[in-house]
């Protein structure tokens, strides 16, 4: 097909952002505690509070992205899916003339400048594409939210329709399982040579307060169990031992668990290796980078575990961005046939908006927290 006859695609790619300098870490740290799917207060609560967490958490937070250049590597990561998506997705030829752009939620590019420049390519329909596999209100969620808001603001006005959530989508999977066996290999190996147990698995996905959970009835939890059970089954290694724990605590509620930290602590009592997947997150940064990689580290040290082996993000493995291609793929069947999304936060609640994921999402908890 021409170029003029195909239709323009925009793939609009949702993930967090990341501080891009020292300076920009209170403002970062600001926007996220403003954002009422965080904190769920009403102004001028929530603005009065946001300003005095994120002045306090602010040498916190530069202490952490201080070990890795004073910046997130975000958004340059961002990029390279955007890019590999993007390459993927004209080699399809069912056109489409497809451009990803993204819009990062705390730091920059901004929803309103994307969208402006949306609006400037002249985009017929907009696939919105969050760079979180399981939905939670707190990141995807606020992220449509916030993009369709941003649509209003510049008067962008084709039609949207969202991929909610893929936490079993093949290409992810597959990506996810190849590389964890990977490093599963390199930690049985040095688990032989010590003479000791095969090393456990820990899926380690970012946590998010109980309320969240109970109370506005996010499928996250549910889904995080359902992408390790599916990697697990995938990897097909017989009486893998495995299990599901949440990172990132910060504040005084109280949070899902079993901490990460907790699980490394119990590995070092039980002298079991110990293989960490971020399993909520399909690029690196502060989380992994710092989180996983020095904190954690150091305290499995700390903590007597004898084998501490982290497992990469997928990044722009090839699995994964075909897994991509195919729900890119499949909203665009549904837009089809359902035409565009046609609720809003306000009509339809904080629950995950698409049917098709959402059954996943409502099946009960797999293997309960802790277990
Ligand atoms: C699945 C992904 C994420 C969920 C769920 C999530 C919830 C959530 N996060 C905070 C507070 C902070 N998050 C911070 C950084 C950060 N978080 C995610 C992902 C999820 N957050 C990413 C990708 C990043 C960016 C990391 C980077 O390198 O830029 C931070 C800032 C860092 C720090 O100070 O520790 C905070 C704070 C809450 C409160 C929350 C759910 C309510
Ligand atoms: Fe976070
Ligand atoms: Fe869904």
């Amino acid at each position: 097909m021409s170029e003029t006859t195909r239709k323009k695609r925009a793939i609009v790619l949702f993930n967090l952002g990341g501080p891009d300098s020292p300076a920009a870490v209170e403002p970062f740290l600001f926007n996220l505690f403003n954002d009422p799917a965080i904190i769920s207060l009403p102004n001028p609560f929530r603005f009065l509070l946001a300003k005095l967490i994120s002045r306090r958490r602010a040498p916190i937070a530069r202490e952490i992205y201080d070990h890795i250049g004073g910046k997130s590597p975000l958004l340059e990561l961002t990029q390279e899916q955007a890019d590999a998506l993007q390459t993927a997705l004209n080699g399809e030829d069912d056109g489409y003339e497809n451009r990803c752009f993204i819009a990062m939620r705390y730091w920059k590019p901004f929803a309103d400048d994307t969208a402006a420049a949306v609006k400037a390519w002249g985009a017929d329909e907009q696939i919105l594409l969050p760079l979180y596999p399981q939905f939670s209100t707190t990141t995807s969620g606020s992220s449509v939210k916030d993009w369709k808001r941003a649509c209003a603001k510049v008067g962008l006005t084709s039609p949207i329709k969202t991929a909610c959530c893929y936490p079993t989508n093949p290409g992810f999977i597959e990506a996810s399982a190849e590389m964890i066996k990977a490093g599963y290999e390199r930690a049985l190996v040095k688990a032989t040579e010590l003479g000791i147990d095969k090393p456990r698995i820990l899926f380690s996905a970012h946590g998010v307060p109980k309320a969240v959970i109970t109370k506005r009835g996010d499928p996250y939890q549910s889904q995080i169990e359902k992408t390790s059970a599916t990697v697990v089954e995938k990897m097909a290694i017989e009486g893998l031992d495995w299990n599901v724990c949440y990172q990132s605590r910060v504040g005084p509620m109280e949070w899902i668990g079993p901490s990460t930290e907790d699980e490394i602590e119990r590995a070092g009592k039980e002298n079991k290796g110990i293989v960490v997947v971020p399993i909520a997150f399909v690029t690196e940064h502060s989380e992994t980078l710092v989180e996983l990689d020095i904190e954690y580290g150091e305290l499995a040290h700390e903590k007597h575990v004898p084998i501490y082996e982290r497992v990469r993000t997928v990044c722009s493995h090839p699995k994964f961005i075909a897994g991509l291609v195919s729900v890119v793929k499949q909203t665009q069947d549904e837009l089809d046939e359902k035409g565009p999304d046609d609720y809003t936060v306000e009509t339809r609640g904080w629950w995950c908006p698409d049917e098709h994921s959402c059954a996943v999402a409502k099946q009960p908890s797999l293997k309960p927290a802790g277990a």
